[in-house]
């Protein structure tokens, strides 16, 4: 809606019915002739579809509530969401690709189309200032007296070799650069989005002074190869740009989504492009293939080069995991002030948080060693402790569950999740709830591992010891039927099968056990 109403996606100016959309995918066109590669729709549920009628107003609101804009009713259908992707990404099974398998997802759904009325543009909270509307670019284009601007699209970070290829493509165009990257709504709190922008405004740096500028756009990716570089490039013509640089792969699903071999021929995307771009009023420039070439210390198009000269390009998940673990980045792959930035979202594990999940019966020992944890990390005084043991939790955070299978998953999810802002934000949690079901566990593992570290720890005090010590008598009230569902007398525990460690108690002491996790972590870098 934002791209629509700030006029990103003109000529369209409001959202497509039914006949502009079947030529869209069709055809990629218009129902007017005009060339437009991806329908621009607003779906909506069954029911709200149903109270629907022409001419009716739709109010559009951001999460919050917040009125954006109105829409005129004009038809309300219901398509076929799965025909629509096999034509938009032209695959047998569009399944195999994720953005079009989640665009199949949406089957059910109802269309609603019509013009729509701006009341206000949604707000970006996150560096406003960098995110120029179409006319605010181009008003910056004809400031500055730029004849020829060339716009770069990337959903990644800018690294020496895209930093070589942008320069290249720019040469090759005589045009000064526009770094385009796509900043769409992030998720609240997602640093390594605030980190990948701010690496864009140091790369913008190392630029020749008033040869690039940098803006953000909110474009979500489709994964839709050639088809989606076309309306890449009408995109920016309307924001300005005269050329756009287009890579050997353009418009595949992203890194993070797919992993797998491309899903278009090399180079169709810029055939594409190049076959319409009179149409589109903008030229596309061939974004070249370089590498570092060991030998000459540079980078230089790969078709230039000796294969074996070629150095092994990092994914970005790779250049993560050596963050991650404190592991180099060859200087030839990255700039250290890129770097500095992209350290901030991916520290090294040293410098991140973690959870140490404790799980395993009443009376196995999960309180003492967890008490042992907390001075020991408080001893090394590198991060904030946090101790959610499962009696404190159950006063404070879960009062009002019991102990059947759904309140007790709640309550372990409950603990993931405070665990989870906990590592988020760099400091040690310690869990110690009994937490005997697998499902709940692995949510919590999901959870925080994706923050930081995450370490289970399977407590395997057999029940005949836990039993024999019996603190609370709770074993004993348990057996003589006085508390039902007791966890190990008639209720169950699903031992784990993938914790990081496993510690019984029966003949171990509890600064043993804690000295056991200690290990694990220094091995595993957690304590520098
Ligand atoms: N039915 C039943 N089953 C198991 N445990 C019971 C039950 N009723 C009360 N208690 C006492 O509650 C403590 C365990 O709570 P948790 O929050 O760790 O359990 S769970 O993870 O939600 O399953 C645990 O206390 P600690 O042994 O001190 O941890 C139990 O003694
Ligand atoms: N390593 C150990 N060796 C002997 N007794 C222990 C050990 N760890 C804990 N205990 C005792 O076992 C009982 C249960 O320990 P606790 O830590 O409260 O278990 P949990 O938190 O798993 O319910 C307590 O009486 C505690 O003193």
């Amino acid at each position: 809606m934002e791209l629509l109403l700030t006029g990103a996606f003109a000529p369209v100016d409001k959202y497509l019915g039914s006949q502009d959309c079947d030529r869209v995918i069709r055809d990629m066109r218009l129902g007017s002739g005009a060339i437009f590669p991806l329908p621009v729709t607003l779906e909506v549920s069954a029911d709200l579809a149903s109270r629907l009628a022409c001419q009716d107003k739709l109010a559009l609101r951001d999460p919050e509530g917040f009125l954006l804009a109105l829409l005129t009713v004009e038809e309300v259908w219901q398509p076929d969401f799965v025909k629509e992707a096999e034509l938009i990404w032209e695959l047998g099974n569009p399944e195999e690709n994720p953005l079009a398998k989640a665009y199949c997802q949406k089957q059910g759904h109802y269309r609603v189309s019509g013009p729509v009325q701006k009341v206000s543009v949604p707000v970006h909270h996150d560096f406003s200032y960098l995110r120029a509307t179409p006319s605010a670019m181009k008003a910056f284009i004809n400031k500055n007296s730029w004849e020829r601007v060339i716009s770069y699209h990337s959903t990644y970070t800018l690294h020496r070799a895209e930093y070589e290829q942008t320069r290249q493509a720019a040469k090759e165009a005589d045009a000064h650069i526009l770094l385009h990257p796509v900043a769409a709504i992030a998720p609240v709190g997602d640093r390594s989005h605030y980190s990948r922008i701010r690496s864009y405004q140091k790369a913008l740096n190392l630029y020749p002074r008033d040869l690039a500028t940098l803006s953000l756009i909110p474009l979500e990716p489709w994964g839709a190869g050639p088809r989606e570089a076309l309306w890449h490039a009408l995109v920016r013509k309307n924001y300005g740009a005269t050329h756009i640089m287009i890579d050997k792969n353009h418009g595949e699903p992203p890194f993070h989504l797919w992993e797998g071999s491309p899903f278009y021929a090399d180079w169709k995307a810029f055939d594409l492009v190049s076959a319409h771009q009179k149409e589109l009023g903008i030229t596309p420039v061939k974004l070249p293939e370089m590498a570092f070439s060991l030998s000459k210390g540079k980078h230089l198009p790969v078709a230039l080069m000796n294969k074996t000269d070629v150095s092994p390009q990092l994914t970005p998940k790779e250049v993560r995991r050596r963050l991650e673990t404190g592991r180099s980045i060859p200087e030839w792959h990255s700039f250290p002030e890129v770097l500095e930035e992209l350290k901030k979202a991916y520290p090294p594990r040293n410098e991140q948080g973690f959870t140490v999940f404790l799980t395993g019966l009443s009376g196995s020992g999960k309180s003492t060693l967890a008490k042992v944890l907390v001075s020991k990390f408080l001893e090394l005084g590198t991060r904030a402790v946090t101790l959610l043991d499962g009696d404190l939790v159950r006063k404070n955070l879960s009062s009002e569950l019991n102990f059947s299978k759904e309140h007790r998953e709640i309550n372990v999810k409950r603990i993931g999740f405070v665990a989870s802002e906990i590592t988020k934000n760099g400091g040690i949690a310690i869990c110690a709830p009994i937490a005997p079901y697998e499902e709940s566990r692995r949510h919590n593992r999901d959870l925080i591992g994706s923050l930081g570290g995450y370490i289970e720890v399977y407590i395997s005090t057999p029940l005949e010891v836990c039993e024999q010590r019996d603190p609370k008598g709770m074993y004993a009230k348990a057996r003589a039927g006085l508390v039902k569902g007791f966890t190990g007398i008639d209720d169950p525990y699903q031992a784990p099968e993938n914790a990081e460690l496993e510690i019984d108690f029966t003949d171990l002491t509890p600064e043993q056990g804690a000295e056991r996790v200690m290990l694990y972590l220094a091995q595993e870098g957690y304590l520098g």
